[in-house]
Formats: C-alpha cells, structure tokens, sequence
C-alpha cells in the first residue's frame, strides 16, 4: 500500500482519522541523533461505524545514519502507516518520531525535505520521458534549473539510465521503472530514503539491479535506507531489521541476531510411515519438545539438530520405519516470523515454484535411503 499524502484520506474515504487533537507529546522523547528515531507512534483510523483500527500501535524505533533498514510485515501490518508516518505524510495520534533530527509533528516540511520516498506504486508519468519525469520533480522541490539539470543527469547516471534518458516511460521494462523511481527519490539528496516494497513484482534479474543501486547508494552516500519487504532474503541482506504485526513491533536487530535467538534448528524426516515415526520421536526427543506430522514428514525443532539426526534414524530404523530423508536446518528469518507471530510471512502468498536449495546442514541417512523422486529435497551432504 502506498502512504497516502495529507489526511491520510483517498484510498478509503469513508474512515477518518482519529487524531482531532495533538498528539501526545508528553512521552519519552525521540533520539535526535538517529536517522529515524520515534517512541510510542501510534496511528488509529476510526470508521463511521464505530470501529477502531490500530494502524500502528505504540512503535518504539531507532534507525542510525547510514543503517539499511527493513521493515518487515505481513499484508495490513502497519508498514505503509509507519511510512506515512515518518515521512509527514500522515498525522500520528500519539507518540512522537523524529527524522533527520526534525520533529514528524512540529517540523513537516523539513522532514519532507530531509526525506525521498519510493511509493509501493508507480507515481511515474508514463507518457513523459524518464529526464521530464525527474524534472517535473526537481520543481516540485523548488530546485534551481541548473540544480535540477545536474542532479537529473547525476541521479539518471546513479541509477543506469542515462542511456535511457529520452525514452518515454512506457518503453521502459519494469525494473527500469523502479530505477527512475530511485532517482526521482534521490534527486533532492535526502539524508533518508523510504522504500516501499521497492522491489515487488520484479523478476530476479531486476531485483538484483535494484539492490545493487541501493547498496552503491549507501556505499557512496551513507544515505539511509528504510525498506519495507516481503522478501526474506532482502530482509537478510540489511544491517538490521524490524518485524511488525498488527500495528506492533514484536522484534528488531540484526539479522543474525535474532535468528540466533530462536535457538533452535528445524529437523525434518521424510519415512515410510510419517504417522508411526511421529509418535516414536515423540518418544524419544525431551519433553516439551513439539513434534508433528504432514504432508512434507516429520517436523521438530531441537538446539542442535544436525546432532540427533544419527539417533533419530536408528531408532527408526529399529522400528522397522525406513528413513528416506532427514535435514536439520539453522533458523531462517521465516522461522524468527513464525516464532513472533504464529505464521509464517507467506502465508495467504502464492507459493513459489520449488527451488533446489542447500541447507547450510543436511544429513541424508544411511546408504540404504531410496532417492526422492525428482531430487526436490536437499539429501545428503544437501545434495538435490
Ligand atoms: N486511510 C486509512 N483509513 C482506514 N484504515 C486504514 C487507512 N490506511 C490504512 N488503514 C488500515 O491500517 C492497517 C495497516 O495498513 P497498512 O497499509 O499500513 O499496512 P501494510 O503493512 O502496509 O500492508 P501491505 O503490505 O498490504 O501494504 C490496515 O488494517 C489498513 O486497512
């Protein structure tokens, strides 16, 4: 969803927002000297019949100058909110957020300055050319003629299009959309850019470009990065990163940091007999250690698992229930989701097609295992 300007009004007219007063500014205060720094921001929409929605409930958030950011949520969590929010688009109820040192409440205009904003949705004119597209925005900011001419050529060469400069945005292939949006984003050199899903809908290919932009932006300019994604393996590759669910942090720090604080890896058996296999694990592994049963074999989550995968196997085995294959995996920022919000952050997504991948610790069982059909789940050593 793209964070709407003003009164937060057109995508849904009929709801009004709550904030008929200042918000409370009697809080603790935001961090000056973060990038992004806001405590207990909240943001409620009431509707004409009576209810309530939280959009954003009590966030407490701090982002340091040159941080990559993301900000990771499920459909409806509260994302494009925060992002309204910080950027002055929208008015919070309660709490109070600085960016770029200048208050989101007391100082908008100069948040708006200090900020460049990557909407979820195009907001490219497509019959302009890629130049007017970023000129027309240089005057909305009041540049200069000659700024606006450096900083078109500039932002075009930043982002490879300059080649592409007189081509009218129509012709331009998606990703090499999102990159004029890049552009158009940092065109009046914000301190911080906020990026909304900037990635979403675009192949593999375009996605690795973008990134690539991004991460160039950040090597160069130390420009802040705030990215909002579904995309675990974005969310991987920023310094830290926070998870939001129904308008509430429920975590933030580096990736590393909070996947070690799951602890526990992800081991999975695939047997003859899931059902019977299930309950002689049950069985076997500690108390209070959950164990179940579906369609894709066995699952349990254990510290160390790659260690009772030997174990788990023999007692099987003695059971007489064949072991076609056992994984143990290290916790992935899905797992840290699932453990913080009771899903998984596809859930209600289209899966993906399959994809051949290798765990970081695989162990096949022993020699007498029967291949997978079609090689899909990773075996021993992780191979396909
Ligand atoms: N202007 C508005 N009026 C009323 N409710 C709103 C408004 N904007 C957002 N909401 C509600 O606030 C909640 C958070 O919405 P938001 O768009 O911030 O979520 P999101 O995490 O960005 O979702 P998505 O990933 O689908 O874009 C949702 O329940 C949404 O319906």
């Amino acid at each position: 969803m793209q964070p709407r300007s003003g009164g937060d009004a057109p995508a849904r007219p009929p709801l009004l927002t709550a904030a008929t007063t200042e918000p409370d500014a009697t809080g603790p205060a935001p961090e000056e000297a973060y990038a992004i720094s806001a405590r207990g921001l909240v943001k409620t929409y009431s509707g004409p019949d009576g209810t309530t929605t939280h959009a954003v409930h009590g966030l407490d958030l701090d982002v340091r100058p040159g941080e990559t950011f993301a900000f990771l949520g499920p459909n409806g969590a509260g994302k494009s909110t925060t992002i309204a929010l910080l950027c002055a688009l929208a008015r919070p109820t309660a709490g109070r957020a600085t960016v770029a040192g200048a208050d989101v409440v007391s100082r908008p205009d100069r948040v708006r300055q200090q900020v460049g904003i990557l909407f979820q949705h195009s907001a490219l004119d497509m019959d302009l050319t890629a130049e007017q597209n970023l000129r027309i925005h240089a005057r909305l900011y009041g540049m200069s003629r000659r700024h606006s001419r450096r900083r078109t050529t500039e932002t075009l060469d930043a982002v490879g299009l300059t080649d592409r400069r007189r081509s009218p945005v129509r012709t331009l292939s998606g990703g090499m959309r999102r990159r004029l949006e890049l552009a158009r984003g940092l065109l009046h050199e914000p301190r911080v850019l906020f990026l909304d899903e900037p990635t979403t809908g675009l192949d593999p290919h375009a996605r690795a470009q973008v990134w690539e932009h991004l991460r160039d932006l950040r090597d160069r300019y130390g420009t802040t990065l705030f990215i909002t994604t579904h995309y675990l393996e974005e969310a991987e590759n920023c310094d830290r990163l926070a998870i939001i669910d129904r308008g509430r942090l429920v975590a933030q720090g580096t990736p590393s940091a909070l996947k070690d604080a799951i602890g526990d890896d992800r081991v999975v058996l695939r047997t003859g007999d899931d059902q019977a296999a299930c309950h002689i694990v049950r069985r076997t592994v500690p108390s209070g250690v959950c164990v179940t049963a579906d369609a894709e074999g066995v699952h349990l989550r254990v510290p160390d698992g790659s260690s009772w995968l030997p174990r788990l196997c023999a007692v099987l085995e003695l059971h007489g229930i064949t072991v076609h294959v056992a994984s143990a995996t290290p916790p992935t920022l899905d797992d840290v989701f699932f453990h913080h919000t009771g899903r998984s952050i596809n859930a209600g997504r289209p899966v993906p097609p399959p994809t051949l991948t290798r765990p970081d610790r695989a162990t096949e069982t022993p020699a007498s295992v029967s291949a997978e059909p079609g090689g899909a789940t990773a075996t021993a050593e992780g191979r396909p």
